[in-house]
């Protein structure tokens, strides 16, 4: 059964009152210290009683085993006080008493006597407005009032009105009636405490009587109540947080869920209460036997997991899981902080892996300096939302390895398995291998290589790999051919830079961006000494290919293309890219980037599809556009020796050639995006915790290992748009907007299913669609990508955009005429200032 909030903190306080009896310390060897310490209001009541400690061990009555800490007790009355004392109110303020006796006697006076004593802060009062007033205005932690006589004050009213003001549930109110009334009349007890008081006492005129009542009150009422304010103030606090939080009890049921967690997923926590992580939340339950290991072993737990939303939608969130232990050793309560991965603005001041350097949201951009971040971001990418089977297995095998420390055969063995798995070509290999191992016969071989590879693997050549120590400047390469104006030349001088104006180029160039920024990455990059290919049949390759984007489709034209192909570059230039790709690489993955949406027609495979186009037909509705563009790369270049940039190489460098552009091109597939990030991450992201500083612990320079890293740095130069500085990123996403919404529009007047019925040009949301693409794609893929490449930058610029299109979707800039209407106003200022008429 599953309880309610308030129920909750019963419980909780109920704990918390049952193991006072805490012992803390054994500083102390040869004494034994007695600490009765309060918590409420800080009221510090410390008796420390000193003893022979032999004598002490003589007293000792229980028959248990003597523990180190029987040697000295130090008993704490308040176990929260002793961890979480910051949030307990402050600790110098005194309780304040209120006294209301209307006639003075000798009751009243010891009471105040008493107080004093105990050096409560007392007022006494003797008529039931004043004590109204007095009340309002002080909120005090205990009234006493003096019931004993109709005559004298309306006290049933009284502790009525007090009841009523706002607060007074953490003030305890107390009744002193007469003895003779407490000790015969049931009903009157009852009927005060139907009004509001907390309980009765007895009159009495005895000091040492009345400090007794009050120091039982104190601990034994006011400090719980107080203790109760502070659980609310916590629960607050969870209501505001960003993080979504849930407590469970030790059998996953429900027994708190805080706003943000009620608000994702779309629940009220009446509805959840009661019912279990797996019935109401959780879908993954290879995920949640794994973490449900870990916490009944009262361990701490990171990982994914994918959480259902009440609409059936779901979400991949990296969960933090601790176990917590209200009495016992056995956890009794379990407390699940989910993050939903979106931006770790405050991972430099957080401490590595920790749950809030998850946390998405901060208003707070850094401009970071990259190793910390990286490394925090590994951290977060280890439990990346990546449900890859491979991900799974290597997550239990991680855990079988942690079961069996002692046995070094079988964590040997299982690392084999870990190794082996990582591979990103499991299948294609491994049978290589056994062949290998089996067979001598090459025409078997050929036979079932053939067979079992997806497309003809090219031999890799390794003998032109070069050294790291390349500029990462832009080297104007004089062309003995092609010569741009001015203008451009200048602009292009910049064309390195993660801030290049592409927009400004697209314009000076006349929509010929490409073949102007095409001509000088060639250069810089030396491809017509790796291609072995003269100026001229690259400056016309890139003329056809330029030609053959559509001019007219918004965001997939020739310069969606140079976008592309000029982030690539900017890659290429980190030293890591250095290291591990040769002249070939570099080349092809120029061409790849250059050519990789050709033909685009401005409409999405779906598309395509759902109105048979003769290319859906001809692919069979299999990654349709994107096997067009690399084969038409291929038609197109083949088809004419003027511009068949290949056609001087060798055939097996051709082959790998060809290769490289056409899986590069088939990478930028959007439905296969997790499977391409987590393949990177499982090869690249997982293994930094465990690895001494400084070594380099993936085999970078295994052919598979390089082809994962080129399929990811041309994903990320496909949709680096929103990572770029705030004027191009906004204009690309009114761009990728407009053509989404005329395919809407196509779709509608067709009578087609419409691919994304939420891009509709006069509902949509275009803020909000740039946020959601950046929480659910975007994002993990950059902090993937910045850990491996190091370029910080991109994050900022990732982070700083999203902030801005938060503030345009609350201040109502949603539609494509709002969005115009800011980039001639705010975002006016271009990035780099057009080059005066003197530059
Ligand atoms: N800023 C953006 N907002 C929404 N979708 C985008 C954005 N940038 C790129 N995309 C999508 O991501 C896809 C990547 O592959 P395509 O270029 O074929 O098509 C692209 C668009 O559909």
């Amino acid at each position: 059964m599953g309880c309610s909030p308030s129920a909750l903190l019963e419980h909780i306080h109920r704990d918390s009152s049952a193991s006072h009896e805490k012992v803390l310390s054994n500083k102390i060897p040869s004494t034994v210290v007695v600490n009765l310490q309060t918590s409420t209001k800080g009221q510090s009541m410390k008796t420390s009683i000193h003893k022979d400690s032999n004598r002490s061990l003589l007293h000792r009555k229980s028959s248990l085993a003597l523990t180190p800490e029987d040697e000295i007790l130090e008993i704490n009355r308040s176990p929260l006080e002793g961890r979480y004392g910051n949030i307990l109110p402050p600790s110098k303020s005194p309780i304040k008493v209120l006294l209301v006796f209307p006639y003075s006697d000798a009751v009243g006076e010891v009471f105040t006597l008493a107080a004093e004593k105990l050096c409560f802060d007392a007022t006494l009062i003797c008529t039931d407005n004043e004590a109204l007033e007095q009340f309002q205005s002080k909120a005090h932690d205990l009234v006493i009032i003096d019931t004993r006589s109709v005559k004298g004050i309306d006290f049933g009213t009284l502790c009525r009105s007090i009841r009523n003001t706002k607060g007074s549930q953490h003030t305890v109110i107390v009744g002193v009636v007469k003895k003779q009334v407490f000790e015969k009349d049931e009903k009157v007890i009852q009927g005060h405490l139907e009004s509001g008081f907390n309980r009765c006492i007895a009159e009495s005129s005895n000091l040492t009587n009345c400090v007794n009542e009050l120091t039982m009150l104190k601990h034994g009422d006011i400090r719980p109540h107080s203790q109760h304010a502070t659980c609310q103030a916590l629960y607050a606090a969870l209501d505001k947080c960003k993080d979504l939080v849930v407590v469970t009890d030790e059998n996953y049921k429900f027994q708190y869920m805080n706003r943000a967690c009620e608000k994702l997923l779309g629940f009220r926590q009446e509805d959840t209460l009661g019912k279990t992580l797996q019935e109401q939340l959780v879908s993954d339950t290879v995920q949640i036997n794994t973490m449900g290991s870990s916490l009944l072993r009262a361990r701490e737990w990171s990982g994914s997991l994918t959480l259902k939303k009440k609409t059936q939608d779901t979400i991949v969130t990296s969960c933090k899981a601790v176990p917590f232990a209200s009495g016992g050793r056995m956890p009794t309560h379990f407390v699940l902080v989910f993050d939903t991965n979106f931006l770790d603005t405050n991972a430099l001041s957080q401490p590595r892996g920790s749950v809030s350097s998850l946390r998405r949201g901060s208003a707070e951009v850094r401009s970071v300096g990259s190793d910390y971040l990286r490394r925090s971001s590994l951290a977060k990418l280890n439990a990346l939302p990546l449900e890859a089977p491979i991900t799974k297995i290597l997550t239990l095998l991680d855990q079988a390895k942690d079961f069996s420390p002692g046995n070094a055969q079988v964590v040997q063995l299982l690392e084999k398995i870990e190794e082996t798995l990582r591979t990103s070509e499991l299948y294609t290999s491994h049978a290589k291998d056994d062949l290998k191992m089996r067979t001598d016969e090459p025409v078997v071989s050929d036979l079932i290589t053939a067979l079992l590879s997806k497309a003809p693997q090219p031999s890799q050549s390794s003998s032109s790999r070069r050294s790291s120590n390349d500029s990462a400047v832009y080297r104007p390469t004089k062309s003995t051919f092609f010569r741009a104006p001015s203008i451009i030349r200048d602009l292009l001088d910049t064309c390195l830079s993660w801030e290049f104006d592409i927009f400004r180029l697209e314009e000076l160039s006349k929509k010929r961006p490409l073949q102007h920024l095409g001509m000088s990455l060639f250069l810089h990059f030396d491809v017509p000494n790796t291609l072995l290919c003269d100026e001229k049949t690259l400056f016309n390759w890139l003329t056809v290919m330029e030609a053959n984007y559509h001019s007219d489709n918004s965001y997939h034209n020739s310069t969606h293309a140079a976008d592309v192909m000029q982030a690539t570059a900017g890659f290429l230039e980190k030293e890591r890219m250095k290291s591990i790709m040769d002249p070939i690489d570099e080349a092809t993955s120029l061409i790849a980037a250059a050519t990789h949406d050709v033909d685009h027609p401005g409409r999405s495979s779906a598309f395509l599809s759902n109105s048979d186009s003769v290319l859906a037909i001809l692919y069979n509705d299999v990654t349709v556009l994107e096997s067009h563009h690399a084969a038409l790369t291929f038609k197109l270049t083949l088809g004419d020796d003027r511009i068949n940039i290949f056609k001087n190489l060798d055939r097996e460098v051709y082959k790998i050639a060809r290769h490289n552009v056409i899986d590069m091109i088939l990478a930028t597939e959007m439905t296969k995006h997790f499977e391409h990030l987590a393949k990177f991450v499982n090869v690249f992201c997982t293994r930094e915790t465990d690895q001494p500083e400084g070594e380099d612990y993936f085999p970078l320079s295994l052919p598979e290992n390089v082809t994962l890293v080129k399929r990811m740095m041309i994903k990320c130069s496909d949709v680096s748009n929103p990572t770029r500085p705030l004027r191009l990123c906004v204009e690309w996403a009114r761009r990728i907007a407009e053509e989404y919404f005329q395919q809407t529009d196509e779709e509608k007047v067709k009578g087609l299913p419409v691919v994304m019925p939420m891009f509709d040009k006069n509902t949509c949301s275009i803020p909000k669609s740039q946020i959601g693409f950046v929480d659910y794609i975007i994002n993990d893929m950059f902090e993937a990508w910045n850990a491996f490449i190091d370029m910080p930058e991109l994050l900022t610029h990732m982070r700083q955009n999203y902030i801005r299109w938060k503030e345009f979707d609350e201040q109502g800039h949603t539609t494509l005429a709002d969005i115009k209407k800011l980039q001639n106003t705010v975002l006016m200022s271009p990035i780099f200032p057009k080059p005066s008429k003197n530059d």
